[in-house]
């Protein structure tokens, strides 16, 4: 299938002004202007389908916000090459900020004072979106949101789950094709993080856009995306599916073992990380546990046993240490 989003040796860089401390330098650095290169994307490739719901994964200063940034228009690259729906997005042409749409979980895109239905009517003439589509894509997305009883409060009274779900509307309202989501669920406790979830994937599944989303909640990527990519320094460490990325990064597997009665020691099968009366949770490596398995099932009173991939979170966490080594 065609990609949508087309990315080719993507670079940015900053230039961070530096100067020491005290006020001889802050002086001093009038005239003698030093400045320090951050590189924040160094020169990446990957491509998005239509319609594909992809994770973009990485520590604190990755590289994830410039990236989506300069795909959605708001900064230019240093170098390189990208297309979204046929447009560089830097030109932000008038057709491109039709088609796309960006939401931070950090930033709001409504107007604090006045009610979320009044900060939805602006949208609708800067998107300049026809009255009969405006009401119809409102009336969906309230009832896809339960907005119904928010509409008219002030953005400042709402609770930040409730303003999150206005922000997913107001930047859905011209109905992008593709969305970029910076951290959509950040700062919402667990239901309202499952809410905005569950939103993500009918939007998609009824529309058929394509999502770039990232996050730190690994509960939000396992959800929604089959395929992740990886960016470290600025750099894609991995870009493929969700199950690969466990199956390459992680040496290990855990063994859950429902033992008839307890304690048994079991350290002897693998390392043990828990253990709670007659059930004990082990840690084997990959290639030893069929025959562990075989013998623990042989040798004790097993209830029940299942052998599981460790959480996403510490797999992730391996790629990142493995690279800090290397
Ligand atoms: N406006 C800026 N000026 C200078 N440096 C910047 C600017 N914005 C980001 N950076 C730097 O660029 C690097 C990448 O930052 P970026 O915000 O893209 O990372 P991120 O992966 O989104 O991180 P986080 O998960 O913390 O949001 C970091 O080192 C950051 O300090």
């Amino acid at each position: 299938m065609d990609s949508i989003v087309t990315v080719r040796a993507l670079r940015k860089v900053y230039h961070v002004p530096e100067r020491e401390a005290g006020v001889v330098s802050a002086v001093a650095s009038l005239f003698n202007r030093k400045t320090r290169e951050v590189v924040a994307v160094d020169s990446i490739y990957f491509d998005l389908p239509p319609g594909e719901v992809v994770g973009f994964l990485g520590p604190n200063g990755a590289g994830k916000t410039t990236t989506l940034k300069m795909l959605s228009g708001l900064l230019y690259p240093t170098s390189g090459e990208a297309l979204v729906l046929g447009h560089h997005p830097w030109r932000r042409e008038r057709k491109f900020l039709q088609q796309i749409t960006l939401v931070m979980g950090q930033r709001t895109q409504l107007w604090w004072d006045i009610p979320v239905i009044d900060s939805f009517e602006m949208y609708r003439a800067i998107y300049e979106i026809p009255h009969k589509q405006y009401r119809h894509t409102l009336d969906e997305l309230t009832e896809l949101l339960e907005l119904a009883p928010l509409l008219r409060k002030p953005v400042r009274n709402l609770s930040l789950g409730e303003r999150m779900k206005c922000e997913f509307a107001a930047a859905l309202l011209h109905r992008p094709r593709i969305l970029f989501l910076d951290e959509p669920t950040i700062g919402l406790d667990v239901t309202m993080q499952a809410r905005i979830r569950a939103f993500i994937k009918e939007y998609n599944q009824r529309y058929g856009s394509t999502v770039l989303l990232t996050s730190h909640y690994m509960a939000d990527v396992e959800a929604l995306c089959k395929r992740v990519i990886v960016i470290h320094h600025g750099t894609i460490l991995y870009d493929g599916d969700l199950l690969g990325l466990v199956h390459r990064f992680s040496p290990e597997k855990t063994i859950v073992v429902e033992l008839r009665e307890g304690s048994f020691d079991l350290s002897h099968f693998g390392r043990v990380i828990e253990q709670d009366g007659a059930r004990v949770v082990l840690r084997v490596s990959k290639d030893d546990t069929p025959r562990i398995t075989s013998q623990l099932l042989a040798n004790l009173p097993v209830l029940d046993l299942t052998v599981e991939d460790p959480p996403i979170e510490e797999v992730i966490g391996q790629v990142f240490a493995q690279q800090e080594v290397a």
